[in-house]
């Protein structure tokens, strides 16, 4: 048999008095997909920190192709065995395609970079690798989805054959996951070996030929995935027994007849959207599904205020929103998960107390002084109420895994007891058992007589609503009761004829 193309060899790793990973081994084949699951905070990220030589192992050793893994000081080394294409984007938004796949080593003249050189080599690298992105587009206007096969493409230029996908479907609707697998098929074909990192474990399923399942910073278990079911994976990463539970708007008795509205949109347009009306009444969860280009994110944003919208109106309990206005929206009761958890949702510098407390220091004391003491039992309520896995209140933001990042968003979104809740990709990297948890809190602020308006791009996320809609191309075209199959929706969200497509 050919040497494993990683192998990573009892490793241990600690931040202060946290342990990240304990005596790990993991062995990667070549020409495999091998996915990597675990919930929030098991080790999965530090463990790709180690496999990429961004951090060292305190204790046990990392290598490629049966050899050591170059000094952690040489970063050329490293680019040649190994590459991480991470949620966020690593490449330099200013600057040309082109100059992001030859960054640093671009090709020179006699004395100055020969840029006709540049582009050609670019398109050819991008042509060898069936990436169609021009490589004159200025990076940051990439797609995610030619975002990440560019940041592949350049891991391939260096001579990588082995290539990490961190939660690579998170930002993707579906139908550009479809082409992302038929992608690493035809990668896989070639020679590439992947080792594939997410929270949906039925990708895992379709993608990959071996699983390994970290747990409390342990390994608990590597097999084939044709060997271990679904239900099976979820038992490993929890150790427990009992799968998952997921209310389902289905389930509910209708409201009273004439219950109020907590949230009025009245012909609202705005960027990516055009005259959209709906209300969402007391007690009730609305879905809003689309695909990334339908103007869903768009519109909730307008709603909390963070957009202005060129026409129509906001009530929220009656009352007109001012536009634009964020903090407006936030004293007139309406709570929020913001699409982007690191520019729109946390101070990562601060802690997770800071953090939770930031929108509810004057109710906790006199504006802005809110005694330590206080805000510390807050935020240790609301650590046991999510599940967040941390060391304390006290312990930066920036310190806790993305999936209880996210968590802490929630908190804070919480902590204001809002009489609105609008909530944007709330599970986006969060653990299959924590989106339980998370849906399970929706469904108790709707029980407690609060409106839920929840956008996501995963199904299970909308289950709990009562009605959702569908945005396609900005206008609102369809309508679902709670009780709607996963086809039915797909196939309106991608405006494609009723089928049974499978879920993302
Ligand atoms: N720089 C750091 N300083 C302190 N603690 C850290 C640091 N990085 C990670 N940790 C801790 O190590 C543990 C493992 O975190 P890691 O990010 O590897 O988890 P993960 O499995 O990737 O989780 P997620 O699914 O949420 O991304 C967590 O308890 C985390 O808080």
């Amino acid at each position: 048999m050919s040497a494993p193309v990683a192998s990573v060899l009892g490793v241990g790793k600690r931040y202060g008095p946290t342990t990240a990973l304990h005596e790990v081994s993991l062995t990667v084949r070549p020409g495999e997909s091998h996915a990597l699951v675990g919930r929030n905070g098991a080790g999965k990220s530090t463990l790709v920190s180690l496999l990429t030589g961004l951090s060292k192992p305190d204790t046990g050793a990392v290598e490629f192709g049966g050899r050591p893994a170059p000094p952690v000081a040489d970063r050329e080394a490293w680019r040649t065995r190994v590459a991480c294409v991470y949620q966020h984007s690593t490449v330099i938004p200013h600057l040309s395609v082109a100059e992001n796949l030859f960054l640093n080593r671009q090709p020179t003249g006699r004395f100055v970079i020969s840029w006709s050189k540049l582009r050609r080599q670019a398109a050819e690298l991008l042509e060898s690798w069936r990436v169609a992105v021009d490589p004159d587009l200025t990076a940051g206007e990439l797609s995610v989805e030619d975002r990440q096969l560019v940041e592949i493409a350049r891991a391939l230029s260096y001579g990588a054959r082995f290539i990490v996908l961190d939660e690579p479907t998170a930002q993707l609707d579906s139908q550009a996951i479809d082409r992302l697998f038929a992608r690493m098929r035809e990668l896989q074909a070639g020679g590439v070996t992947f080792l594939y990192i997410s929270h949906h474990l039925q990708e895992v399923h379709e993608v990959c030929q071996a699983v390994t399942v970290l747990r409390d910073a342990r390994h608990v278990l590597t097999a084939p995935v044709d060997r271990i079911s679904r239900a099976e994976l979820v038992d490993a990463m929890t150790g427990e027994e009992g799968g998952l539970v997921v209310a389902d708007g289905a389930a509910r008795e209708p409201l009273p007849e004439g219950t109020g509205f907590a949230l009025e949109v009245d012909g609202l347009s705005g960027d990516s959207f055009e005259d959209v009306s709906f209300g969402v009444r007391r007690g009730e969860v609305l879905g809003l599904a689309g695909s990334n280009a339908s103007g869903k994110h768009q519109l909730a944003e307008t709603v909390y205020g963070l957009r202005v919208p060129a026409a129509g109106s906001v009530r929220v309990a009656g009352k007109p929103l001012p536009a634009g206005d964020v903090g407006a929206a936030l004293a007139a009761g309406v709570g929020c998960v913001p699409r982007d958890r690191h520019h729109q949702g946390l101070v990562l510098g601060l802690s997770i107390a800071d953090n939770t407390t930031m929108t509810v220091l004057d109710r906790l004391g006199r504006a802005g002084t809110a005694p330590p003491n206080a805000r510390r039992a807050v935020t240790e309520r609301s650590i046991a109420d999510y599940g967040v896995v941390a060391a304390g209140p006290d312990q930066p933001v920036a310190d806790l895994s993305g999936g209880n990042q996210q968590k802490v968003v929630l908190t804070r979104a919480m902590a204001t007891d809002p009489a609105l809740l609008v909530l944007i990709n709330p599970t986006a990297g969060v653990d299959v058992k924590s989106k339980e948890a998370l849906l399970a809190v929706v469904d108790r602020v709707r029980a407690e007589g609060k409106a839920v308006l929840i956008v996501s791009d995963e199904l299970d996320d909308l289950r709990p609503s009562d009605r959702v809609l569908v945005l396609r191309a900005g206008r609102l075209v369809a309508e679902h009761r709670a009780g709607w199959s996963d086809g039915e929706l797909v196939a309106d969200i991608e405006g494609v004829q009723r089928g049974d497509r499978n879920q993302h």
